[in-house]
């Protein structure tokens, strides 16, 4: 199979190198789109690769339907309708690390050339002048730098502004007192509490809905005066208009800014002729090193995605905490044991199941949420139609359909064991499994049973009274149906009661054969699960 690749937006060559190494992937290099164009194209492509000049918006998503992957060489996917490449089971996979630096670096060169007006230096010995009086700048030592968003970039920031001498202070709630103490920055308790502080005010958030025009008017004014604002994350977390405002009527004694509300910024935009700013297009990531590493790491990261369906760097896929590849065997079993749950109850009569229940072992704990995902895709797979019904859109589509999702440790489990339950219409049924680092995916428990069985193909769930001869004639019917047995396990509570059998199977079991299972004599039921995805 060959999957095809549409690069955009000039990604490094040494991250497309990586691409056409591979026999199974074609690629199309091309330069930025427009929308009608990409439009076009779009419906021919396994993959897109680009930076934030290419939207990828909801509409072409859906005008996609071959497209399993979006990469991003760069941080910020504010440009990439997430919500409905996660509906669509599209990963999205970004390349967060390589371009740190480059944007740390790219704000003390721009604040650097604001505070010593090296813009206009440069103007003034271009038009023949020598013009020291009029340039008279101001220093970084002791001023203090109040960073909004003390994530990678933020922290670059930080330790770089420890070499010039500056005051540190950070609002981001979502970080650790331990990283604000390991960069040696004071924390602001409120953002109110950072403006109160900062001589110069940087933003180092992603842009949501948290964080657009979170520097607005209101936020401005509170700035001392003569205050500087940098704005090299994203356009919209500091409000244009306010910002102008600001800066016109000397309240501000100056702006850096990289991005913009709407890009490319136009041609007569008023911030264009604002006084006193640097603008510089969008060049934070523009180094030749920072756009190496981030080709290199979304390439490859699009490269295993598509070949080898490894989706740990996709941003919609849940978290794992530990290594992808180990998780495999304990993935398949929360998405057998899940399926084995779902067709039990369906021939019990409860089809709409409520909750789905995993706990995992201490071992495989870490990746429970993805485990989780393995499970919800198989409780649904089978009642859906989902051309694109995957590990990425399970639990959306599950949560949809009104199933409650919980997973959690036990350590009532052995390290590499977990259980499934799911609930529905007051009953409850738990399938549990193991995955031992040594040995293959087996089925350890059905509701009360013990049994012991790989999920193989197809399973078939029998109950039956504990008489002689069931097995015999369970072993005739479908030896005469031409169904193959692989594994046969019987397990029972006591003497003469009630049985459960386990029989693993090679390929399909129509519904007459599972009819004919149900009329035999002391066959109580017969559930058929037939298993799908490797
Ligand atoms: N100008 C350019 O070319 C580039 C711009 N960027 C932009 O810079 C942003 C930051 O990049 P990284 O540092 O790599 O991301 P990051 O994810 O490492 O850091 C973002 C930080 O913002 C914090 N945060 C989120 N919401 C917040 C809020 N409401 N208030 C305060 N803090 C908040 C987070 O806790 C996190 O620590 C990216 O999202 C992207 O938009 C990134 C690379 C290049
Ligand atoms: O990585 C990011 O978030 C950036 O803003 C860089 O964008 P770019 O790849 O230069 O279009």
């Amino acid at each position: 199979m060959t999957f095809r690749v549409l690069v955009t937006d000039d990604i490094d060559r040494d991250g497309i190198a990586l691409l056409e190494a591979e026999p199974a992937l074609r690629v199309d290099e091309v330069p930025t789109l427009p929308v009608p164009a990409l439009m076009e194209r779009i419906g021919d492509y396994d993959a897109i690769i680009g930076r934030s000049a290419t939207r990828i918006s909801a509409e072409l998503l859906r005008h996609a339907p071959r497209l399993r992957v979006v990469g991003r060489a760069g941080v910020g996917v504010d440009n990439v309708a997430m919500d409905v490449a996660t509906e669509l089971g599209v990963a999205v996979i970004n390349a967060p690390a390589g371009n740190t630096v480059a944007v740390a670096e790219l704000f003390f060169g721009t604040v650097l050339g604001l505070l010593r007006q090296l813009p206009r230096a440069w103007e003034t010995m271009r038009e023949g002048k020598w013009d020291r009086a009029s340039l008279m700048g101001a220093e970084l030592k002791g001023r203090t730098l109040g960073i909004v968003g003390l994530g990678r970039i933020g922290g670059e920031v930080a330790t770089r502004a420890h070499a010039f001498g500056m005051e540190l202070v950070a609002f981001d709630p979502y970080v650790a007192d331990a990283r604000f103490a390991a960069l040696r920055v004071r924390r602001a308790p409120t953002l109110d509490a950072l403006l109160d502080d900062a001589d110069i005010l940087t933003v180092h958030t992603p842009l949501n809905d948290e964080t657009t025009g979170l520097i607005g008017r209101r936020e401005l004014a509170r700035l001392r005066a003569g205050a500087i604002v940098a704005n090299l994350a994203r356009g919209g977390i500091v409000d244009d208009v306010a910002l102008q405002a600001a800066l016109e009527s000397g309240h501000l004694k100056g702006a850096v800014l990289d991005v913009y509300a709407r890009e490319p910024l136009s041609p007569d935009h008023p911030l264009r002729q604002a006084p006193n700013v640097v603008l510089t297009p969008h060049i934070g990531a523009n180094t030749a090193e920072a756009q190496r590493n981030v080709a290199v790491d979304v390439c490859a990261a699009v490269r295993d995605a598509l070949l080898r369906g490894e989706l740990s760097r996709s941003m919609n896929v849940a978290a794992v905490a530990g290594e992808w590849k180990e998780l495999q065997p304990a993935m398949l079993v929360a998405r057998r044991a899940a399926a084995v749950a779902r067709a039990i109850l369906a021939d019990m009569g409860v089809r709409a199941v409520q909750r789905l229940t995993v706990r995992c072992g201490s071992a495989i704990a870490g990746g429970r949420e993805l485990l989780l995902s393995a499970a919800a895709l198989g409780a649904v797979e089978g009642v859906i139609e989902h051309d694109r019904l995957n590990l990425i859109n399970a639990r959306a589509l599950a949560e949809g359909r009104g199933l409650e999702l919980t997973a959690g440790e036990s350590g009532m489990l052995p390290p590499n064991a977990l259980e499934v339950s799911l609930r529905g219409a007051m009953q409850e049924l738990t399938v549990a499994g193991n995955a031992p680092a040594d040995g293959g995916p087996r089925l350890t428990r059905i509701g009360a049973f013990h049994v012991d069985v790989n999920p193989r193909q197809t399973l078939i769930v029998l109950t039956n009274r504990d008489v002689p001869g069931v097995i015999g004639r369970v072993g005739t019917l479908l030896g005469d149906a031409q169904v193959n047995i692989a594994e046969y396990h019987q397990a029972r509570m006591a003497q003469g009661g009630e049985a459960l059998a386990v029989i693993s199977v090679d390929g399909h079991v129509d519904a007459s054969v599972r009819q004919r299972l149900c009329e035999l004599p002391d066959v109580q039921g017969a559930s058929v699960v037939q298993f799908r995805g490797a």
